[in-house]
């Protein structure tokens, strides 16, 4: 049975995945949140509403990660980077959820996955990788001739955006399309902001009461469109996701992998 570790065990995310990891039939090792934090000390299964498990929210990263095969953290990148270090140090697996990373974090993530197995990922539900894998033939049929535009909707909690899914999403199209996601990419637009370029790929942002996580992709076209949408309803396809990846990764070569290595739709 694989030892899980949750680290942000009384988040949202974190009580899912304590869920999940017990359906799926997987020892819940140890449960971590951030020093100071309210529920620390309590019982991790009572907080994820799955009943007593023995096992208390704990501080003490050392200790947690090293009572565990893999640890699942769905936190922030700065957080996950330092998980990240630890597991190295330990030679634990680690399956990492939190978004945001910027260009330099995500560097350094694949610089300190070299000694371990770990899996990074904006999105582990099955759904949203069959849509990464859509999306990119969608992008190279369609060529230049299609405006590109992404809008993404979430609970307002959320602290990044746009979010994570929605920047690889960008990412894809514009990789299948020859172009650099970081040079084309339009977060704002105001005012008399001039037309719209050929090669600009729209990004837009909602934030909202408690949705879930919607992305939309719209490739317009003249006198046409198409809209690829993913529409999340819970949260439960991810806890599930991270747990399957949890399993996946124990014992794989070192290095950083993604869902797409998981699901095997490369
Ligand atoms: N990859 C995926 O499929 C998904 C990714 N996410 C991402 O996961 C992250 C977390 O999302 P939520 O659970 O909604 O946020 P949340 O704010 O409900 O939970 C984060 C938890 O991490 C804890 N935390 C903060 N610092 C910590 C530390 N040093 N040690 C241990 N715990 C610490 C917080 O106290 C909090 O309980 C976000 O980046 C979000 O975008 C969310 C859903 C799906
Ligand atoms: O913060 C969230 O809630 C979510 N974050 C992920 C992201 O930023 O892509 C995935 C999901 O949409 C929910």
């Amino acid at each position: 049975m694989t030892k899980i570790a949750v680290c942000g065990a009384a988040g949202r995310m974190g009580q899912r995945i304590i869920v999940a990891a017990r359906e799926a039939g997987c020892t819940v090792s140890g449960a971590l949140e951030r020093p100071g934090h309210e529920m620390v000390g309590q019982d991790a299964g009572l907080i994820a509403g799955c009943g007593a498990l023995g096992v208390a929210i704990s501080d003490d990263l050392n200790a947690v990660v090293e009572g565990c095969d893999v640890l699942i953290d769905f936190t922030t990148p700065k957080v996950s980077l330092k998980n990240l270090e630890v597991c190295a140090l330990k030679k634990k697996s680690i399956v990492i959820g939190s978004t945001g990373f910027t260009p330099e974090e995500r560097a350094l993530a694949v610089e300190l996955a070299r000694d371990i197995p770990a899996v990074l990922a904006p999105n582990m539900s099955v759904g949203v990788n069959v849509c990464f894998k859509i999306l990119k033939d969608v992008a190279k049929t369609l060529g230049d001739d299609f405006d590109v535009e992404i809008v993404e909707l979430h609970h307002n909690k959320k602290k990044d955006a746009p979010s994570g899914t929605a920047v690889r999403m960008g990412e894809v199209v514009a990789e299948a399309l020859g172009r650099d996601y970081n040079k084309v990419a339009t977060y704002h637009r105001e005012g008399i902001c001039g037309e719209r370029t050929k090669e600009e790929i729209g990004m837009q942002t909602v934030r909202g009461g408690d949705i879930v996580g919607e992305h939309t992709v719209y490739f317009i076209g003249m006198g046409e469109r198409i809209e690829i949408s993913h529409r999340a309803m819970t949260r439960d396809m991810f806890s599930r996701g991270s747990v399957r990846a949890a399993q996946w990764v124990v014992g794989k070569q070192p290095g950083l992998y993604d869902m797409q290595d998981v699901l095997g739709l490369k």
